[in-house]
């Protein structure tokens, strides 16, 4: 199979829609939608919260005012206690609104973000191995993490910042009109003033810190993909260039995000002056009023106050929207991953599975080309018929389509022309999950998951008895080596565990191809030479799983090749040869070459 290469310049360019308006910014967020109206309680129970936490905070200049006016002068001095006492209840109320808006609001960013990655990764582990083809996975794992954790600011903190200032921004024009109409007239007036710059100033911090994070994510998919096969890169001697080509994107991103931050500030600097200046200067008229008598000075206070609080909403606002918008990117990148189709489903009525297939196996006229090649067939009218209980041995130079003819079984693709039929029902009319739990597939490097023995022998078989996955392993001479292991059988494995040898992990996926209980039987034998002691261990494993399936065998040895019933020699896509080794062999062909070459050495190697 290819590996897709990675490549930093490769990656397209981020979208940079900086140019949007508020509907166009927020509608990659509406798919989320149905996620958080699922807890509606809690939605209310925040937004009642959130109603009493601004009110509290509106009656607050009130309060002040009152105690200027009156609290200080003598001939009311027991309205003292009455303004101070009225003050702290409101700071109360103030509180407990703010804990309660704070508890509900982040409860629901968190369950909201928890359903989204379950859903999500669910709906990644449904996608075919043509998406996978081109995926990295690497970015897949970074939508599944950093950008729902985003969502989840933006869900939870974000939105309730936001929504809470636009609650006390109107709340305070409201008020301040109430309070003076003049004053209030005024500083409505200097508002398109400090806002018009800020929208404008706003577009543009954000398009350079959306390039920032994009930037972010693509070194982030980097790192993992070399991370992951950090054997290969230190084998290779990449260590140093890979390093410098992910210092230089991390570098990237650096300066993108240092050229948003020299805006915003530049754009701080702006609203702050601009803000204070409208606000002194509506002060100073005010002033005026009061020492001509038109205005007490606790009125002109609450006025002050209310124009205080709408600005730094305004400002807050300002803020909490680029943080909405970042949110609003994540939440299309992960619309853009669910909107993915997988080609690969189970028709509207599959044909019922049967209680036991025999395990006749049909390809009929197959011709197929990877999506990712078209335009390159890997089998050309390729037709074959494996017997119930026959054992096939597949042998042909690289690139020949063994591996594809597996794939293929499996329905990991479906084919361009011709039909393939196990027990004469097509393939494309079965259920995937019944078509595959017909088959057991052990691979020639198989995958090891950081799961203790027993958990790898029944991956996928959680229901396995322990006297099951011991016998599995028993035939499959897996059992004395994993006693041999720290734990025995509860040993954990994988990257934080026991590494094993191919040998081993060979045994080890027959005992779950043992334990599958499969009727086909997909076997792809190791290249690798083991030695003598597990090389023949190996054998006798194979030997037993083989027993009563249909099994195909990609064949690398020449033990497996004299077991075979039946020799299919493949080459560019067809079947040039059949036969048994000893036919075969007397042909002349290309098997024969083919032989001679493989098995030459194998003896060679033996002998040595
Ligand atoms: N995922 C893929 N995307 C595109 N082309 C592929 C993919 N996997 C295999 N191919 C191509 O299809 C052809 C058949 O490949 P296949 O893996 O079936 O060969 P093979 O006989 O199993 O070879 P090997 O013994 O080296 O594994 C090759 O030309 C290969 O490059």
């Amino acid at each position: 199979m290819t590996n897709q290469t990675s490549d930093l310049a490769a990656v397209p360019p981020a979208s940079q829609k900086s140019n949007r308006g508020l509907g166009a910014t927020l509608a990659p967020l509406r798919p989320l939608l149905p996620y958080a109206l699922r807890y509606k309680r809690t939605i209310a129970c925040a937004f009642f919260a959130l109603i009493v936490a601004a009110g509290a905070t509106l009656t607050l200049p009130l309060a002040v005012r009152g105690m200027i006016d009156h609290g200080f002068s003598t001939e009311s001095a027991g309205a003292v206690n009455a303004y101070f006492g009225a003050l702290i209840a409101v700071a109360a109320t103030l509180a407990a609104a703010s804990a309660t808006r704070y508890y509900f609001v982040m409860t629901l960013g968190e369950r909201v973000v928890a359903d989204l990655r379950a859903d999500l990764f669910k709906h990644l582990a449904s996608l075919d191995a043509a998406f996978y083809d081109t995926a990295k996975t690497g970015e897949l794992l970074s939508r599944l993490t950093a950008d729902t954790t985003q969502l989840k600011s933006a869900f939870g903190s974000s939105a309730s910042v936001a929504l809470r200032n636009l609650f006390m921004f109107f709340g305070a024009i409201v008020m301040m009109v109430a309070t003076s109409p003049k004053l209030a007239g005024l500083a409505l007036a200097a508002i398109p003033v400090i806002v018009l710059p800020l929208i404008a100033s706003g577009r543009a911090v954000r398009g350079r810190s959306r390039h920032a994070q994009d930037t972010l994510a693509h070194a982030a998919a980097y790192a993992g993909e070399n991370l992951s096969a950090v054997r290969a890169m230190q084998a290779n001697g990449a260590q140093a260039s890979t390093v410098a080509r992910f210092t230089r994107s991390v570098e990237s991103a650096y300066d993108a995000a240092q050229a948003a931050t020299q805006l915003r500030a530049f754009v701080t600097a702006g609203a702050i002056l601009v803000v204070f200046t409208s606000v002194v200067g509506v002060l100073w008229l005010g002033a005026q009023d009061v020492l001509a008598g038109r205005m007490t000075s606790g009125v002109l206070s609450q006025f002050v106050l209310y124009a205080v609080l709408g600005a730094s909403s305004l400002g807050e606002l300002s803020q909490t929207w680029s943080e909405i918008s970042a949110a609003a990117g994540a939440a299309g990148r992960i619309a853009e991953i669910l909107a993915v189709e997988p080609q690969i489903v189970a028709p509207a009525h599959p044909t019922p599975a049967p209680a036991r297939w025999r395990g006749r196996i049909v390809f009929d006229h197959v011709r197929f080309a990877y999506p990712t090649a078209p335009e390159k067939l890997a089998l050309k009218d390729l037709s074959l018929v494996v017997e119930p209980g026959e054992r096939v041995a597949l042998v042909g130079p690289s690139g020949a389509g063994k591996s594809t003819i597996f794939s293929l079984l499996l329905r990991f693709y479906d084919v361009e022309a011709g039909s393939i039929a196990l027990d004469g029902v097509d393939l494309r009319a079965l259920d995937p999950l019944d078509l595959r739990a017909a088959i057991a597939l052990a691979p020639q490097d198989p995958v090891i998951f950081g799961l203790t023995v027993s958990e790898n022998i029944a991956y996928g078989r959680e229901a396995a008895t322990r006297e099951e996955i011991i016998a599995a392993a028993r035939r499959a001479q897996a059992h004395d080596f994993i006693m041999a292991l720290p734990k025995g059988y509860e040993t954990l494995l994988g990257e934080r565990g026991v590494t094993l040898s191919g040998g081993q992990r060979q045994r080890l996926a027959i005992a779950r191809a043992i334990l599958a209980d499969a009727p086909v039987l997909l076997l792809d034998e190791a290249t690798s030479a083991l030695d003598a002691e597990n090389e023949s261990l190996v054998q006798a494993a194979l030997h037993d799983v083989m027993q009563g399936r249909t099994s195909l065998v990609i064949a690398h040895r020449l033990a497996t090749v004299l077991e075979a019933d039946r020799i299919v020699v493949l080459d560019e896509g067809r079947i040039v040869e059949q036969g048994t080794h000893a036919s075969l062999s007397a042909a002349g062909g290309l098997y024969a070459r083919l032989a001679k070459l493989q098995f030459d050495t194998e003896r060679a190697g033996a002998a040595a």
